[in-house]
């Protein structure tokens, strides 16, 4: 284990109340300090098949979080030991929902301020890691929680990572299915924070609309299904996307339009044009966290809400798996999707 790690007191200082979420690299639970009372939710992080103490992806998530001071980022309070000498858990500030539970049971969508006002909040804090040169790498409703005043709070930095001014070749099993970039899914090794950015667009329309924008199986479906709402892409809109490793051997439909204005018949003009900036095939051309922040769609009527005007929801912690539409399937793919991308030999992808 590194001796870097600010662990301090053991998890024996919390009653674990419930358990509110399994993800790929750990169980986290709502849980009561039993010093001083306060609710908390206690990560246990996965050690079964590490040899050599934390896994790498728990100790990257640590460095991160240790460095994103920011109120749209959840806060990591401590870390603890556990009872067994290499047991850890990450200790966080508590939030009541997780965003894609709560869009799950909610019967309508929110209200145009009210997505303006989370997506304000999510872009804030986009922004915040992207000046910190840390791409999360995998932004999705799941990972974003909400606090009962109202607050977004990204969370999850198991696949976060720094990036640096020049290029570099990255895994390219990162994002969840549904929120992954077009350059990624054809095989761009050298892809920047623009991947968060499209993952931002495929959740700004998840929440105009409450359900996934691109619920794909697989990575070939997820293209069929961006170019059934966005057409084709092509050297044009895109210079150089013919020459990205899978453009070749994948078949475009030959689809030149553009659907999101008939998909999404209640947003504005405003609201369409940040949408359409976001899900721009060229990840060169797509809006940058900073730009989508100054778009006129958050000054036009009606404005975003305050997060303390947010409506209020039963904890979404509390529902059944089952009654939540898309909770499985989102959390199936993300743990598939996590095991790829921890292979270290990347596997062929046939996208014919
Ligand atoms: N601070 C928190 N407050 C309340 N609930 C939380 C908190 N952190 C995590 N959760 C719940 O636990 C779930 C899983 O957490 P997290 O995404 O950090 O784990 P993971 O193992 O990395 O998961 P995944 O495989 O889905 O990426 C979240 O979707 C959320 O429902």
């Amino acid at each position: 284990m590194e001796s870097s790690l600010p662990v301090r007191d053991p998890v024996a200082n919390y009653e674990k109340i419930k358990r509110i979420g399994e993800g790929t690299y750990g169980v986290v639970y709502k849980a009561r300090d039993r010093t001083t009372g306060e609710i908390v939710a206690l990560k246990k992080v996965r050690m079964e098949r590490e040899r050599d103490g934390v896994p790498v992806t728990s100790m990257r998530e640590i460095r991160v979080l240790q460095t994103c001071q920011h109120p749209n980022i959840v806060h990591l309070k401590k870390v603890v030991t556990g009872s067994k000498p290499d047991s850890i858990f990450l200790v966080f500030e508590y939030c009541s929902h997780d965003l894609g539970r709560l869009v799950d049971m909610m019967p309508r969508p929110f209200s145009q301020s009210e997505v303006k006002c989370l997506m304000l909040q999510l872009l804030e804090a986009v922004d915040f890691l992207h000046s910190h040169w840390i791409m999360s790498r995998d932004l999705k409703l799941p990972n974003l929680l909400l606090t009962h005043d109202g607050r977004l709070k990204i969370c999850d930095f198991g696949l976060a990572r720094y990036f640096h001014a020049h290029e570099e070749a990255y895994t390219p099993r990162v994002v969840t299915l549904w929120y992954r970039a077009p350059e990624i899914i054809l095989g761009q090794e050298t892809y920047t924070e623009a991947v968060d950015m499209w993952a931002v667009g495929c959740i700004f329309a998840e929440l105009l609309r409450n359900e996934p924008l691109f619920p794909a199986k697989s990575e070939l479906e997820t293209l069929l299904l961006m170019t059934n709402m966005l057409g084709a892409p092509n050297e044009r809109i895109w210079p150089g996307f013919s020459k990205l490793p899978h453009t070749a051997t994948t078949k475009f439909p030959d689809q030149p339009y553009n659907y999101v204005e008939k998909e999404f018949p209640n947003v504005s003009v405003a609201g369409l044009s940040l949408l359409n900036q976001l899900l721009t095939y060229d990840p060169d051309k797509r809006a940058t966290a900073r730009q989508a922040l100054k778009h006129s769609y958050f000054q036009e009527q009606p404005l975003p809400k305050n997060p303390s005007n947010m409506p209020t929801f039963p904890s979404a912690h509390d529902a059944d798996a089952h009654q939540s539409r898309w909770h499985n399937r989102r959390h199936a793919f993300s743990v598939t999707w996590r095991r790829w991308s921890r292979r270290k030999t990347r596997a062929d992808i046939s996208l014919r």
